[in-house]
């Protein structure tokens, strides 16, 4: 079967926008309902604010000439009414005076005031239209009202805006496979996130969402409620189906009620996606795996949408930062990354994280995207390139820790919020010190075992860290053990059984294989005779969620995953999960905080409960000297 073609965005989008004429129609409301609608015309202010001369200042009103040569030797009176009037803020200033006083700038007298002091012409006063003059322009046509645009458009006398009207977008989700949330969903079953992901991010937008039920995997009924939906609505989503599978009908839908334009863009994530047009409207497929739908919801659906209602625009906010790590793109697709973003030592810098089209916790826990265009090959660790962020950031709040995951991080992570933000990346204990040594992180979660000194931790980071003061902050000693299935049904009791058996490893540096390692090679047992030694997964709760799916027996952790994943637990070995700090980081306001919630008895409360942690050591730090350091 021929796959689908692979157009340039910018080429599908260009074509595309122009098969359809904008949405004219307009509705009148009242300034007070517009908040995040479209001005459909420019809006001028009708009155001046303010529309009066008026008092900035509670005081007295005055004449500015009177008050010339007025010092504190020289005092000088000014009588009530002819030469002095008291006023409140915003009150009008009476006709003939020019200037007004603070209260607590005068002398109040029985019959009028003192003052030591001269007042310039316009000292404390409000002209008319200081801050809007009638008729100049208050918001162009295609702006999205905000709450000050509802306030100026008040203030100013604007009765009634002219707006777009709302367009409604029909979101269809469909699938055999798919199930509404309200479902606890059965092996094989998918929960519907998109409908909520694509109706949330159309809200934000100001249009309309219509979601319709699920539809079911069937030509018929798919072709049906898109008429439907077409006869109601001004756009059509069609979720999922999009690519080449035997159930795949979008495409085919489309082309029988209309014309499909375009069959794939190239694009990563969203490949699949199928521009169409059927009564005249936009029918449109995106593809089913969420940030694949995420990405085509921001960089095609809100062009079109924009286009469609003549919204102008926002440029996304962007940033420069240095990438950790490397990222590879293929020549063909435009691919956008998502990334974590920090400042260490003065650079602001950029980790890539996982790419797969499934993982919505990457645009949850990401910072931005970076875009690589089709044609280029990608960046390597090291470069600089242009981050277009989610929101905004406080990189000077950001602390970035880069190394072995643990549960405790995401209870220290809750622990600094709201003062600060930790961005963790999940890179193993190795990689963790190597982003200290090459200054692209301020901690790393660390638990490397030292074969031949059977010491944690201090061995790796003086053969790796020569050159700096580096600290090493003891965070928790952690049960390491056999992640079994429920019951321990192969009655797997110490290292050798393994070898029975199958089992999920953790990949090259993490500190669990190092420490699989440790206790094959005491045991006599090669790597060869572990079936799936071989199987890499990035963090235990990966490793235990193995096990409990029943794809292999047993797998190497920590307590805790095997107590989230509801599996048992064979404990094997006590292991020190520290935090390696930098000597800047050690230094700043960030470290207090983050040091001030690892020795609180509430995150001692909280580790407690996830079990199989002993925190006697919790808190205490060490420096180590780099032993090139001079
Ligand atoms: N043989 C090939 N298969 C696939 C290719 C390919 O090039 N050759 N491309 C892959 C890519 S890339 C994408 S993206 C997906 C697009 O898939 P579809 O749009 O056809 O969607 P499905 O196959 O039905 O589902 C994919 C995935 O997404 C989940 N999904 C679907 N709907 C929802 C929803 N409403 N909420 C949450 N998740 C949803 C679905 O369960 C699947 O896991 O195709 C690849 N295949
Ligand atoms: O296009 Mo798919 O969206 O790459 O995962």
């Amino acid at each position: 079967m021929v796959y689908l073609k692979n157009t340039p965005l910018e080429e599908c989008l260009d074509s595309y926008k122009k098969e359809f004429s904008k949405l004219i129609e307009i509705d009148k409301i009242e300034p007070e309902d517009s908040l995040g609608r479209v001005c459909a015309d420019n809006v001028y202010a009708t009155r001046s604010v303010p529309h009066y001369v008026s008092s900035a200042m509670d005081g007295y009103a005055v004449k500015a000439e009177e008050t010339v040569g007025a010092n504190v030797d020289k005092p000088v009176e000014l009588k009530f009414d002819k030469q002095a009037v008291y006023v409140d803020t915003g009150d009008a200033v009476p006709d003939g005076f020019d200037a007004v006083i603070k209260i607590e700038d005068v002398n109040k007298l029985q019959d009028g005031i003192e003052i030591i002091g001269a007042a310039f012409k316009g000292q404390h006063i409000r002209p008319i239209g200081e801050d809007i003059v009638a008729h100049e322009l208050l918001l162009p046509k295609g702006k999205t009202i905000e709450p000050m645009d509802v306030a100026v458009m008040v203030a100013s006398g604007t009765k009634k805006v002219l707006v777009t009207s709302e367009i409604k977008v029909a979101i269809i989700p469909t699938g055999d496979e798919i199930v509404s949330h309200k479902n606890n969903p059965q092996i094989g079953e998918i929960v519907d996130s998109n409908s909520h992901l694509f109706a949330a991010l159309l809200k934000k937008w100001g249009a309309n969402p219509v979601v319709y039920p699920i539809v079911k995997d069937d030509f018929k009924a798919l072709k049906e409620t898109v008429k439907d939906a077409a006869a109601k609505c001004h756009m059509v989503l069609l979720n999922a189906g999009s690519s080449a599978g035997k159930d795949d009908y979008s495409s085919e839908v489309i082309n029988t009620l209309g014309e499909v334009y375009y069959h794939g863009v190239a694009i990563k994530p969203g490949k699949p996606t199928i521009l169409g047009k059927a009564f005249d409207k936009p029918i449109i497929g995106v593809p089913g795996y969420p940030v694949s739908g995420f990405i085509v919801m921001e960089k095609i659906i809100k062009e079109i949408y924009h286009s469609l209602m003549e919204i102008t625009s926002v440029p996304s906010i962007t940033l420069k930062a240095r990438l950790t790590k490397p990222a590879v793109s293929d020549l063909k697709h435009k691919e956008f990354i998502r990334v974590k973003v920090g400042k260490v030592k003065g650079k602001v810098v950029a980790t890539p994280l996982g790419r797969g089209s499934a993982l919505m916790n990457t645009i949850v826990h990401g910072d931005g995207l970076l875009t690589v265009p089709s044609n280029s090959e990608g960046h390597r660790a090291g470069e600089d390139v242009e981050i277009e962020l989610f929101k905004q950031l406080d990189l000077e709040k950001t602390i970035m820790a880069v190394g072995s995951h643990d549960l405790c991080l995401d209870l220290i992570a809750k622990g600094v919020t709201p003062k600060y933000s930790l961005n963790s990346a999940h890179v193993g204990s190795l990689g963790g010190i190597m982003a200290i040594k090459k200054g692209q992180a301020h901690m790393a979660g660390v638990h490397l075992l030292d074969p031949e000194s059977g010491k944690y931790n201090i061995p790796y980071i003086k053969r790796y860290i020569s050159d700096e003061k580096v600290y090493l902050l003891s965070l928790a000693k952690r049960t390491q053990g056999i992640m079994v299935q429920k019951g321990n049904p192969l009655n797997i009791k110490q290292i050798g059984d393994l070898t029975k058996i199958s089992i999920a490893n953790r990949q090259k540096g993490a500190g669990t294989r190092v420490l699989l390692d440790y206790l094959l090679y005491q045991n006599g047992i090669s790597p060869k005779e572990i079936s799936g030694y071989n199987k890499e997964y990035f963090t235990h709760l990966d490793v235990a969620a193995q096990v409990k799916s029943g794809r292999v027996q047993a797998g190497m952790g920590i307590y805790a995953a095997s107590k989230a994943m509801e599996i048992d637990f064979v404990p094997v070995f006590e292991e020190s999960y520290d935090l390696l700090i930098t000597e800047e980081f050690y230094k700043s306001e960030g470290f207090k905080v983050l040091h001030s919630v690892i020795t609180s008895t509430s995150f001692k409360q909280e580790v407690n409960k996830l079990g199989g942690y002993n925190l006697k050591d919790c808190g205490n730090i060490i420096s180590i000297e780099g032993s090139k350091k001079k």
